[in-house]
């Protein structure tokens, strides 16, 4: 497994990171997005206003907790008193993408966790990526390829940097947050190209 970390302070750090390598920029993560204190004030707004919730899913015969709290935004209907309109600006300066939808998760601590998964192709737009903006407490992502899973990378997502990953690789690699033995809350900000909703019916 290789391990990429890198922090905002290191004066060596490249600017960006090229993390997986496909036909559409695969995976490229770039720590220092935005600088330490806009990240705090993000982090500081989106905590205390966005619309969290818990949600249960049904799984094999059980139903069970979502192990982080969940909030989504259209871009079209943005509120105003959270900063999302301009981390959206700051986001498609970087990544021009036709961004339509705000998926944000909150880790509460250590247990709180994502499985590892591809985000599911019907709800993205052919060809767009996925850009995530991470804040609060840094944690780890693995990414491994699905046809052999030895071939990984773990990256420390620090608060302030992007990662964006390319629609390709949501079927050739999986990504996700283990549970941690000591995390504190950490907010990921995740933008995506949905497909005219006619084309999800
Ligand atoms: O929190 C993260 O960094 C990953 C979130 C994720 O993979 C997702 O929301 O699909
Ligand atoms: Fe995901």
């Amino acid at each position: 497994m290789r391990t990429a970390s890198v922090s905002r302070d290191d004066l060596f750090a490249p600017a960006m990171l090229q993390l997986v390598d496909d036909a559409q920029g695969g995976a490229r993560y770039w720590p220092g997005f935005v600088d330490a204190d806009t990240a705090r004030r993000w982090f500081e707004v989106l905590s205390a206003q966005a619309d969290w919730r818990h949600l249960r899913r049904p799984m094999y015969d059980r139903v069970v907790d979502v192990p982080r709290l969940l909030a989504n935004y259209p871009v079209d209907a943005l509120p105003a008193d959270l900063p999302l309109a301009d981390m959206l600006a700051r986001v498609r300066e970087r990544v021009p993408a036709p961004f339509s939808s705000i998926g944000m998760n909150f880790y509460r601590d250590g247990q709180d966790s994502v499985a590892m998964h591809g985000d599911k192709l019907h709800t993205l737009r052919d060809g767009h990526p996925i850009a995530l903006v991470s804040l609060g407490a840094p944690r780890r992502m693995l990414i491994r390829a699905v046809a052999d899973h030895a071939d990984r990378v773990a990256i420390d997502l620090m608060p302030g940097s992007l990662l964006v990953m390319s629609h390709a690789m949501q079927s050739t690699h999986e990504h996700g947050i283990p549970k941690a033995r000591h995390a504190a809350p950490r907010i990921s900000v995740v933008f995506r190209a949905r497909p005219p909703v006619a084309s999800l019916l």
